[in-house]
């Protein structure tokens, strides 16, 4: 089955084209990764697909929606966490996420609540109002909104920013589950490693255009670096989330990109 499909989804920003011409389709069940450069218009895909926004030309369906003539809907299908979003600060996670459960008109808030808390360790904040927080322990609260509902289909922009190593393993494990249970995650990063790691299958995004769609079986981290380096154009690619809560430990530009031509 199919979770998302679009046919020549374009995008402006008055002469800038954001995105162009954009076909995918992305299977029912399957960890997908949307890679590219800081500008290169993945937030723009998930802004379009989510209903966010308008395309100037072509379609999508989103779990079988229309996000033009149906945004209200799709957004309820779906889950979404867009870059460095935190909750209230002067709510608790509980009250938080209640509100969230309230919006979305969700019965059993309390175990929904519990269980995520617990599948993203965030049981023993759940109390503590939000300004508290650091800013991993908001991240997780944050993903747990996403995933109150147990959407079929979430959207996550940078999911593993603001994560020490230890909770970055955790969520990539329970991100992995939640496919397994055959729902369908669509992230969004310009993390090689988090592509690779993650994600079953990764579409290239460069300068607005789709450069390229590739299984990640096949690749291990190098591979798929050198994949993407000799696919986009160069920019401000970076190559790992390493150690630190902040993401990238090494910003690879153009001056460093492979010696050779990229392939046509
Ligand atoms: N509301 C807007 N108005 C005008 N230009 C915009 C707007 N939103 C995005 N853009 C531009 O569109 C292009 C694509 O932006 P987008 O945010 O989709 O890229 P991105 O790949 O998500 O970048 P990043 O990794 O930095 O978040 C960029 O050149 C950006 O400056």
């Amino acid at each position: 089955m199919t979770a998302i499909e679009t046919a020549g989804l374009t995008k402006r920003y008055g002469e800038l084209t954001a995105l162009d011409d954009l076909s995918l389709t992305v299977e029912s069940g399957s960890l997908f990764g949307l890679l590219g450069p800081n500008g290169s218009g993945k937030t723009t895909t998930i802004e379009l697909l989510t209903g966010q926004r308008t395309p100037d030309s072509g379609s999508a369906r989103v779990l079988g929606i229309d996000p033009v003539a149906n945004p209200r809907e799709v957004r309820a299908a779906v889950g979404i966490l867009p870059e460095r979003e935190d909750p209230p600060s002067f709510l608790t996670p509980r009250e938080y996420l209640q509100f969230v459960g309230e919006v979305r008109d969700l019965e059993d808030v309390t175990e929904r609540i519990e269980r995520w808390a617990d599948r993203l360790e965030f049981t023993e904040t759940l109390d503590t109002v939000s300004a508290d927080l650091s800013e991993g322990q908001r991240q997780r609260v944050m993903l747990g909104a996403t995933f109150v509902h147990d959407p079929d289909l979430v959207f996550i922009d940078e999911p593993l920013v603001n994560l020490d190593p230890i909770l970055q393993e955790r969520v990539k494990r329970e991100l992995r589950a939640y496919c397994e249970e055959g729902n369908t995650l669509f992230l969004s990063t310009h993390f090689v490693d988090v592509a690779a790691d993650l994600c079953d299958r990764v579409a290239i995004l460069d300068d607005g255009h789709l450069r390229g769609t590739q299984a990640t079986g096949a690749f291990d981290d190098e591979d798929l670096l050198s994949y993407f380096l000799d696919t986009v154009d160069g920019g401000d690619v970076a190559t790992g989330v390493g150690d630190g809560a902040d993401g990238p430990t090494a910003a690879i530009g153009p001056e460093a990109a492979p010696e050779g031509e990229p392939d046509p």
